[in-house]
């Protein structure tokens, strides 16, 4: 594949982005703007016209896209192939929501009849615990649900259960521990009662610091409060690929439930690493999450590339970050069960394409993924919108609404869904000096303050953003949507020829971590390491700034 940044595509990009007119007049000159550039399936609709794009750029877009065999590399993942190169593993979160009768093969097994065991013992088990069945040491039923776990062992979880907390069995919490700090689990197991506690310990690798330091903490706790050694596997599940390490650190073998090499951490909550939502929500709303996110699979892995969703929204991302400079992108939820989706995004986003060398190890000379945040509407509006809109960099936004909301009360729909729109076309169309001086004319002050005041009133505009509509937030259409952001992840990732299943970059903190900790603990002062680190941990031995 030619290089990136010396292709002849990548250089008319280059060119033609200096050429574009400011977004109102593109509005002006084509009334069909919006039907020409919006896309619907799954029940989302994705309105893309407010972006700095006419045809010729989603032309170029589209010709990069083939160039780099995207439509290729989508088969590639679905079928199985080894498209992680650096752990030799194939990429295959879509078999998790695959239909029961489909195959994929790996290894020369169809991994689809162990993800419909796995999801027949999820379901017998959250049934046991939903009725009331599975008792706790003293015959009590499950009251509470303690989610041990951290990344995407975590995030995906309690994302997802907050999001569909309108779906939730009447008589079941869920309390989400994943810092190792103390204060984490110490305040989740606060007014909890272990004879009506279910801890659900889920680690890919079952070696992760965090989780097995919590894990540990949650048993003596529950010893503590009157359970027995014999009495755990009443109240302890584990979720993992490692049944080996679980069964050794005392998790009865028909607790564990498996998970596969082929699903990467931030991807898995499809896996048995959703437990807990389906807890809260039942089987039968896990399933409806797993069959949005099919629906999606099938759009993203059949639909020409000028009407494909996450191709649409990648594409428009590589233009920002690579043509434009943007060096993070923003996602406003309007829907205060859906705050938690831009800190799912983010580690999705960022721990896959957070990377630096292409897929052959080559340093890459353009920008790779962004940063994410973001927040829920109409919070950010009088936390962070001041610097959209005015501020000297360029954020490109994605809006999320549903049209109806699960509490329709008086007008508090219609006024979120109007800040919502608002605040698109404000990053839109911006407002111009001369219009900041009109709205002035009338004003008390000096023709002198008028002008100073307009000049600080200019909105330059030509911002752009995405608008995502969905009907109403279910577990289908947010199965749908999540899978959205997960192809669109890879999508770009595909672009820049990277490796977005690997994680090469979090093992350096983790190693130099036990090695500080086990400064911590010596009988001596940390000598050996630069005059930072050491000070740092020799001020903490003493416990005295
Ligand atoms: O599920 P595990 O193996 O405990 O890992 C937890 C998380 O740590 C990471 O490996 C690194 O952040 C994530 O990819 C993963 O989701």
């Amino acid at each position: 594949m030619p290089h990136l940044t010396t292709s002849d595509t990548w250089q008319q990009l280059k060119q033609h982005t200096r050429t574009l007119p400011h977004m109102r007049t593109l509005f002006e000159q084509n009334p069909q703007r919006f039907e020409q550039m919006s896309l619907s399936s799954c029940g989302l609709l994705l309105d893309y016209s407010k972006n700095r794009v006419n045809d010729e750029t989603l032309a170029l877009l589209f010709k990069l896209a083939k160039e780099t065999n995207l439509e290729q590399k989508i088969a590639s993942m679905f079928q199985g192939d080894i498209i992680n190169n650096t752990e030799q593993r194939a990429v295959l979160h879509t078999a998790l929501r695959a239909k029961p009768n489909e195959e994929v093969w790996v290894n020369g097994v169809n991994i689809v009849s162990e993800v419909q065991q796995t999801l027949t013992k999820m379901a017998k088990f959250v049934a046991q615990v939903q009725s009331g069945d599975w008792l706790g040491y003293s015959d009590k039923p499950i009251t509470d649900i303690v989610s041990i776990g951290i990344g995407g062992s975590f995030l995906g979880p309690k994302i997802v259960s907050q999001a569909l907390r309108p779906y939730w069995h009447k008589g079941i919490n869920c309390h989400f521990v994943a810092n190792v700090d103390a204060s984490s689990i110490c305040e989740k197991l606060k007014g909890l009662n272990a004879e009506t506690t279910l801890f659900v310990m889920s680690s890919k690798s079952f070696g992760t610091q965090e989780t097995l330091t919590n894990t540990l903490s949650a048993k003596q706790w529950f010893l503590a409060q009157g359970g027995s050694q014999q009495d755990v596997a009443k109240h302890f599940v584990a979720v993992t690929s490692n049944v080996a390490k679980a069964t050794e650190f005392g998790m009865d073998a028909n607790n564990i439930f498996p998970m596969w090499d082929w699903v990467g951490g931030r991807y898995s909550l499809w896996s048995a690493i959703g437990l807990p939502i389906a807890l809260l929500i039942g089987m039968d709303n896990f399933k409806l999450l797993l069959e949005g996110a099919q629906a999606m699979d099938e759009h993203f892995a059949h639909s020409p590339l000028e009407q494909n969703i996450p191709t649409v929204m990648a594409l428009l991302s590589v233009l920002y970050g690579n043509f434009y400079g943007a060096q993070s992108h923003v996602i406003l939820t309007y829907d205060h069960y859906l705050r938690g989706l831009p800190a799912y995004f983010q580690q999705l986003d960022m721990e896959s394409n957070g990377k630096s060398v292409t897929m052959a190890g080559t340093e890459v000379d353009f920008n790779t993924g962004p940063v994410i945040w973001g927040g829920e509407g109409t919070n950010g509006q009088h936390a962070y919108h001041q610097l959209l809109h005015q501020g000297t960099g360029l954020i490109p936004a994605d809006f999320i609404l549903p049209l109806q909301s699960h509490n329709p009360l008086g007008e508090h729909h219609q006024q979120l869904a109007s800040n919502c729109f608002g605040q698109t076309q404000a990053l839109m169309q911006g407002r111009t000096y001369s219009e900041a001086l009109a709205e002035l004319s009338t004003a008390d002050i000096t023709d002198a303050q008028k002008q100073l005041i307009a000049k600080h009133k200019v909105m330059p505009g030509n911002k752009p953003s995405n608008t995502l509509l969905m009907d109403k937030l279910t577990p289908t259409t947010l199965g749908s949507l999540i899978a959205l952001y997960e192809h669109r992840t890879f999508v770009q990732g595909v672009i820049w020829d990277i490796n977005s299943f690997d994680q090469w970059g979090v093992e350096l903190g983790k190693v130099l971590g036990n090695d500080v900790l086990d400064k911590l603990g010596a009988q001596h002062d940390s000598t050996t390491l630069d005059a930072s680190s050491n000070a740092l941990i020799n001020i903490f031995r003493r416990q005295k700034l």
